[in-house]
């Protein structure tokens, strides 16, 4: 094995994507292999690689860990970007599983049936606007300092940032009533590891398209 930590999941965003984006975030080249078949799915199950026959899974510093949020604190303690003491390490977790709240909704949303597609995509803009983005606003405002904890880059930017691409995507002109996120995107995207991982060729994943639906239901259907 090369030495770089190995990533199994689809070819595509689902719960892999923030994993990809704090080990990018965090400046660390990764490997990965993408489940295509129920074939392989099955076969790893059968190996007994994964703890509760579910992905994601990644094989770091000799384990092979499961459970996105375990895999996430991991490398973000790993890389340092977890905050200097345990006061600041429950703001991230907070402020993370915040985001995490609201990225559920985008994960969803594209196995969404038509008929729901509208009233979903209103909810996430509704949330986003009226929940989630002001409490990052009012954070970074009354602080004045440039990122959400212990004036030091951390998982709780890099989460933040995925998510506001993530609903920008789907609502442009979402950021219009939030200056100080726009200054946090702003600076952030420029990180040149940031900038790297948002740049073509990286290992980011385009939103999801039919295919990629397609092929979630067909590895995990019973
Ligand atoms: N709590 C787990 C949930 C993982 C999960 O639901 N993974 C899906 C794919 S995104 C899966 O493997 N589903 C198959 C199953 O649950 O049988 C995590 O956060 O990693």
């Amino acid at each position: 094995m090369s030495g770089k930590p190995r990533l199994t999941y689809l070819n595509g965003r689902g719960r892999m994507e923030s994993i990809r984006w704090l080990l990018a975030a965090a400046g660390v080249e990764f490997e990965e292999i993408f489940l295509e078949t129920k074939e392989q799915y099955e076969k790893i199950i059968k190996d007994g690689i994964l703890m509760f026959q579910q992905v994601p899974l990644v094989e770091i510093d000799g384990m092979k860990m499961v459970q996105t949020r375990a895999i996430l604190s991991y490398v973000a303690g790993k890389y340092n970007l977890y905050g200097k003491d345990l006061k600041e390490r429950a703001l991230i977790d907070m402020y993370v599983e915040g985001i995490i709240d609201l990225m559920q909704m985008i994960l969803m949303f594209p196995f969404s049936p038509p008929e729901a597609k509208e009233k979903n995509l209103d909810s996430i803009k509704e949330r986003a606007t009226n929940r989630y983005f002001p409490v990052f606003e009012k954070v970074l405002k009354q602080h004045g300092q440039d990122f959400l904890v212990g004036n030091k880059f951390s998982w709780a930017d890099v989460q933040l940032i995925e998510a506001i691409l993530a609903v920008e995507e789907k609502v442009p002109a979402v950021l219009s009533g939030f200056p100080q996120l726009q200054v946090i995107l702003l600076l952030s995207i420029n990180m040149p590891t940031i900038k790297k991982f948002l740049q073509p060729g990286s290992p980011r994943k385009p939103p999801p398209d039919e295919h990629y639906v397609e092929t979630v239901l067909k590895i995990f259907s019973k």
